[in-house]
């Protein structure tokens, strides 16, 4: 949400893709998951705010069990290794304009947060990978879905989208520092 009041073209492009997509169906409908698969756009927009501000931006540590090298540097046995996925998503070499967000480059690629594709890992990889990614995903997704169906957002009065903060508190996960307050119009 953070993301989307940000960036306000993007709001619109993916209230309208909602929108039309479900069309009015009166005063309280609320999306189901079925009617979130059909909807692109808004999927790009979740790979591109997990991307930016992954929920456990240093997975969880790992300890070595054998004597490696990684690019040049050797990594003795029993070490504790963070894997910065953070980093990795905001890595230049690997993203275009790696610090915007920009969900459209989501739309022709097979790049998913599954743990599959490396530069993407939100949910980490490998055997130690989340086991609630279904669950995670589904949450985030009917959440933000029917919070941008049902209203149009505004800033309090007085602010603008540059004074919105996106620093976080430090910790295992991401905390907001400070919250974001939004007033909501009710569209339907
Ligand atoms: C947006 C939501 C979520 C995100 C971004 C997330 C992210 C993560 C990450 C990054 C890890 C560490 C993976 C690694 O180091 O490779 C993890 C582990 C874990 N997550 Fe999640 N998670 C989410 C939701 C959930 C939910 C809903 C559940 C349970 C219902 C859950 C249960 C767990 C458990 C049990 C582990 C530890 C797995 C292990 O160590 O074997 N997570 N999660």
């Amino acid at each position: 949400m953070t993301a989307l009041m940000k960036n306000p073209k993007a709001m619109k492009q993916v209230q309208e893709e909602i929108r039309k997509s479900v069309g009015k169906k009166g005063d309280i409908h609320i999306l189901n998951e079925d009617e979130i698969q059909n909807l692109p756009y808004f999927k790009a927009v979740i790979k591109e705010s997990f991307r930016l501000y992954p929920p456990v931006p240093l997975l969880v540590p790992r300890e070595s069990m054998e004597k490696s090298t990684l690019e040049g540097y050797e990594i003795q046995p029993r070490t504790i290794v963070h894997v910065n996925a953070w980093a990795i998503a905001r890595d230049p070499e690997i993203w275009e304009n790696s610090e915007e967000f920009i969900s459209e480059r989501f739309l022709n690629s097979d790049i998913n947060f599954k743990g599959q594709d490396f530069e993407l890992i939100p949910f980490g990889a490998g055997r130690r990978g989340c086991p609630g990614i279904a669950l995670g995903v589904a949450s985030m997704e009917l959440a933000l879905s029917n919070l941008l169906y049902a209203f149009d957002w505004e800033l309090p009065c007085g602010m603008n989208k540059e004074d919105i903060d996106t620093n976080v508190k430090p910790g295992i996960t991401i905390h907001k520092k400070n919250d974001l307050c939004l007033i909501p119009k009710k569209y339907l």
